[in-house]
């Protein structure tokens, strides 16, 4: 995109409607997406660069769904970080939605950055993503070395060579190749301003302070499959989805003691899964609520009361009824 007089309605990536404020001098603004395989460290560096709690993040691959953004301020311009789920070799519907899902973003926003984590070697998997990223040929394209914590130097630097050179063989021409860490902050205020100046200019498209327009719903939802995930067994986060049935102020209290209703649906696809969450005598399924509670209250500053079930949907991943209902 090179510019932004344009409306930004597409594909539920960008905004559309209003843009904010008067376009002070040189003021740039625009969307960056962060690709990368599983367990990356895409979630971490968006929360790190936001510089607040929006994306979740988990130790286990796969648990991003959600196109959730999150927005850098600066006085200098406005970054549009687009959270996209992984890329996969897609095996069920859900699969393939989500891979067009995120071709889709990759063409509609100004910056893809795919992340190539500094604790690993540059592999098949992040092949196949710079392959398919290398059909988009117009987006402009940078490469990010994370979690450069956990490397030596000797690695890092053996890291980016293998980087620059996958560039080269798949016809990728890489405008940055810029090493991060989000865990340590080195380099994170860097990566913002070569991400920043890789923006076309234009106004800003948020109001200020603003940090995501992910609806709250969705974000809840999150926090609830977050707490889910915890310690459960490597198959079941595929099956795992939150639908928030009803989010509303409790009525008659008082304006001091406000307490907010969440009723949730928690779905997984088979009986024995259902058992696994809920635990013994529900005493699994009252920590996973509890836990997801708190980060609900400190995201939106009221007391809230969850109320949440656990329902089976049926191989929900291969149903294309379920899957809409599901919000995919
Ligand atoms: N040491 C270190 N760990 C990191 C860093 N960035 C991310 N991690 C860890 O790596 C794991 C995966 O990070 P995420 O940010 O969830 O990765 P992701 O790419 O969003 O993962 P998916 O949603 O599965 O695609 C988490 O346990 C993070 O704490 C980093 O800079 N340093």
């Amino acid at each position: 995109m090179s510019e932004h007089d344009r409306d930004f309605d597409v594909s539920g990536v960008a905004p559309a409607g209003p843009v904010y404020g008067t376009r002070p001098e040189g003021f740039r603004s625009g969307f960056a997406s962060f690709v990368g395989r599983p367990n990356a460290g895409k979630s971490t560096l968006t929360n790190a660069l936001v510089g607040s709690k929006i994306v979740i993040t988990s130790s286990k691959p796969q648990t991003t769904r959600t196109v959730v953004r999150g927005i850098v301020h600066r006085a200098d311009g406005q970054l549009i970080l687009v959270d996209t789920p992984g890329l996969h070799r897609p095996r069920t519907l859900l699969g393939e939605r989500l891979n067009d899902l995120v071709t889709t973003t990759w063409a509609e926003v100004d910056v893809v950055a795919v992340c190539f984590p500094a604790n690993e070697k540059v592999g098949p998997g992040d092949r196949f993503i710079v392959n398919e990223l290398a059909k988009v040929r117009r987006t402009t394209k940078i490469a990010i070395a994370t979690k450069t914590d956990l490397a030596t130097p000797e690695q890092l630097a053996e890291h980016l060579v293998s980087i620059a050179e996958l560039g080269r063989e798949t016809d990728t021409e890489w405008a940055e190749i810029v090493p991060v860490s989000a865990v340590s902050g080195d380099q994170v205020q860097l990566l913002a301003d070569l991400l920043l100046a890789l923006m076309p200019e234009g106004p800003p498209l948020y109001p200020d302070g603003d940090l995501t327009d992910a609806p709250e719903e969705a974000i809840v939802a999150e926090f609830i499959r977050e707490a889910a995930l915890e310690g459960v067994r490597d198959e079941l986060p595929h099956s795992i989805a939150v639908l928030i049935e009803e989010m509303n102020p409790r009525e008659g209290r008082p304006a001091d003691k406000p307490l907010l209703d969440i009723h949730a649906n928690l779905y997984v696809e088979r009986d024995s899964q259902k058992g696994i969450i809920i635990g013994h005598k529900g005493s699994r399924l009252r920590d996973v609520g509890k836990a997801a509670r708190l980060q609900i209250e400190a995201f939106l500053g009221t007391p809230v009361y969850l109320d949440l079930h656990v329902k089976i949907a049926k191989d929900w991943q291969r149903d294309p009824r379920q899957l809409r209902k599901l919000g995919f």
